[in-house]
């Protein structure tokens, strides 16, 4: 498997704590990829990293077969990664597809298309900040998609999503695979369950786990883990 993105020994200090220490990740083209692990364990420090918002103390990122671990993030973008935020980032003033279009630079069939993909394009005129917060979220991925990456990585994308909404994620999920890698940042262990073709567990800044459901499900430290800060996570 040649990954699309890997890193090698990736480590963060912030003073004396280490936030992330000696990271060997690799995601294969066209999987979705769960990164998950409890409060604090390092997953927002280890993702700032990929996209270029932070810069690693030690360690290497590579990307489609470069090293990009200096690279700025638009650069980054540039080259195919994309990356949607925690807290909704749409402008709420511009309508939905102003704000695509801001996204994907004045590519206007791209606009239309990503609007369609995540089931937004009757909505295309509304303007964003009238919008459920689950459709808000929905645009924010269209906003992703239009730039059309090869890698999305995806931060709590189901965080305050009614239950209806949520489903029709998964659903929007699977059909961008294996065209887009997913990387998923994801608190909702069903979401994580279902979706992942492999699961990456981070705890206090290392990996502790790696492998399918199944095996994350079933592993030892992993419930231990979990059940070490309040289990809260693990029985979302
Ligand atoms: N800018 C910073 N300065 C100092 N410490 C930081 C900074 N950013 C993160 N940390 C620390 O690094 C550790 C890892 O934090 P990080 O936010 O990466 O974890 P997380 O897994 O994303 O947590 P959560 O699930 O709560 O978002 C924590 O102990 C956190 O307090």
């Amino acid at each position: 498997m040649t990954a699309i993105l890997s890193t090698s020994g990736l480590g963060k200090r912030f003073d004396g704590l280490r936030a992330n220490h000696d990271i060997d990740f690799a995601l294969a083209p066209g999987e979705i990829h769960a990164l998950i692990g409890p409060n604090g364990a390092g997953k927002t420090t280890f993702v700032s990293m990929l996209i270029g918002r932070l810069a690693p103390s030690e360690g290497t990122i590579r990307f489609d077969g470069r090293d990009v671990t200096r690279m700025p993030a638009h650069r980054r973008v540039a080259l195919g990664m994309a990356y949607t935020f925690q807290i909704t980032s749409v402008f709420g003033r511009l309508s939905c597809a102003e704000n695509v279009a801001l996204a994907a630079r004045g590519r206007d069939a791209d606009v239309q298309r990503a609007l369609e993909r995540v089931g937004l394009a009757e909505r295309a005129a509304e303007i964003a900040g009238d919008l459920s917060y689950g459709h808000q979220r929905l645009l924010e991925i269209a906003m992703g998609l239009a730039q059309r990456p090869r890698l999305l990585i995806l931060d709590e994308p189901t965080q305050g999503l009614a239950e209806s909404e949520v489903a029709a994620f998964k659903q929007l999920i699977r059909a961008l695979v294996p065209d887009t890698t997913i990387l998923l940042i994801e608190h909702n262990m069903s979401v994580v369950m279902e979706l992942a073709d492999r699961i990456t567990v981070l705890n206090f800044g290392e990996v502790l786990a790696q492998g399918t459901p199944a095996q994350i499900h079933d592993n030892p430290a992993v419930q231990a883990a979990y059940l070490g800060t309040g289990g809260q996570d693990a029985e979302d």
